[in-house]
């Protein structure tokens, strides 16, 4: 089976500047995630091909020398942009040393054409295995469908550019050329085409893939805090209950209200408001443990959900956050803000019947409790039994009447 090879190899060119000219346009003036480094290694690798296509009406020094040269520094290029995709510095010292090793090599084995393939493709196939283990080695950093793609694409070229370097090892290629059409020349070009869409496709869709879970990530944050918005506590609290039914182990849950914050804007205008609404998020975030999770249910409400928690521990934690909040007013402006909080606390073991929503106005309930009772202190709001609907088991636990 053979091809053209040099027209195989324009389709490679084309393809690269194709694809180099979108992603530099699409992302121009917004550089992120490497696809910057990306498009312009497509872009040094298409002038490697261009080189190599020019075999024969140029000196062979250019051709041979520096068309392999850049090759390598089109690897070198991917692994910056991998790199760079990661946060990880460049070390560039230490990746441009390929390409000045392939140079030197190719100087010297200018009259081998067998050995000068070989030495390439080995060293070529080094550098692709040198990106595939960056991105496999941080796996975490770029996970989902788009780095399979480019593992994928990268390995198959490092395994086409090792058989190549062994077949060009294995039989006399004097008198041969890289525009000769054979099976190896023909299934090296076809395999480094189809790698150069599978492993562009597969970075662009890592960008695609880390967009997505940062908008998924925005979409359930609060943008003053930083902690969950409304809609996310409110799922976490439904996975919780259904964790707490399955495998009837306690629960519990706070709400949490600034006193009187209206007056903290009023006095102080709604900036220093913000600012201790983050300071009163700090705090708490600082005593809730791994598996606990604290929300913005509310203008100065937030929610903590507390899983495989009794009572009397949510109570504990509820008057310890009462505590230190108390006893750390919030800096402003060269001063100090004071701050409270009245907290109200719902915990048990559920029955079926008990849903999110029914713990909410129980722990609710107990906060309206704790601001009539005087605020800055904690109410509970269903001690013993199952829980149950309002206007059973729930109202008329505030210890203190309403003012
Ligand atoms: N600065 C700031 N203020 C907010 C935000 N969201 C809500 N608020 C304010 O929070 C205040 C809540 O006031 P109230 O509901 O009367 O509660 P309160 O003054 O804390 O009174 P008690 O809860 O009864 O102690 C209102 O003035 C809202 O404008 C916010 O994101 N930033």
């Amino acid at each position: 089976m053979t091809a053209d090879v040099p027209t195989l190899m324009l389709m490679i060119v084309v393809s690269s500047v194709a694809m180099a000219a979108a992603l530099l346009v699409l992302g121009w003036g917004n550089w992120r995630d490497g696809l910057h480094y990306w498009a312009m290694s497509l872009l040094v690798g298409a002038a490697g091909y261009v080189l190599f296509l020019l075999r024969g009406q140029i000196a062979d020094a250019w051709s041979v020398v520096w068309g392999n040269t850049l090759m390598s520094v089109m690897f070198a290029g991917l692994l910056a942009a991998v790199r760079n995709f990661q946060g990880q510095p460049m070390q560039w010292p230490v990746m441009l040393v390929p390409p000045l090793f392939m140079a030197a090599l190719m100087q010297h084995f200018m009259a081998n054409y067998g050995l000068r393939v070989a030495c390439a493709s080995y060293l070529l196939a080094c550098q692709t295995l040198w990106v595939w283990w960056t991105l496999h080695a941080r796996r975490q950093s770029s996970p989902g469908r788009g780095a399979w793609l480019l593992a994928a694409g990268l390995a198959v070229e490092a395994a086409m550019l090792l058989a190549r370097g062994s077949s060009a090892l294995a039989s006399a290629m004097e008198g041969s050329s890289i525009l000769h059409g054979n099976t190896v020349q023909t299934l090296t070009f076809m395999v480094a085409f189809i790698a150069l869409l599978v492993t562009s496709m597969g970075f662009v869709f890592m960008a695609k893939d880390r967009a997505d879970e940062t908008n998924r990530r925005l979409a359930g944050q609060d943008a003053l805090t930083g902690v969950a918005n409304r809609r996310s506590i409110i799922a976490a609290l439904e996975r919780a209950v259904a964790s707490a039914l399955r495998q009837r182990q306690f629960m519990a849950l706070m709400m949490v209200d600034i006193d009187h914050f209206k007056h903290v804007n009023d006095r102080y205008g709604h900036l220093a408001g913000d600012q201790v609404l983050r300071h009163v998020v700090a705090l708490i975030q600082q005593r809730i443990r791994a598996q606990d999770m604290v929300g913005r249910y509310g203008g100065e409400e937030f929610l903590v959900v507390l899983p495989d928690t009794t009572l009397q521990g949510a109570r504990a934690l509820a008057q310890q956050l009462c505590d230190v909040v108390q006893a750390t007013p919030c800096a402003w402006e060269g001063g100090h803000i004071p701050v409270t909080l009245s907290i109200g606390v719902y915990g048990g073991v559920l029955a079926p019947q008990d849903a999110w929503d029914l713990l909410i106005h129980a722990a609710d309930s107990a906060l309206y409790c704790a601001k009539a009772a005087g605020r800055n202190r904690v109410e509970l709001a269903q001690a013993q039994g199952p829980f149950t609907r309002p206007g059973s088991a729930l109202s008329g636990t505030c210890p203190t009447p309403l003012s």
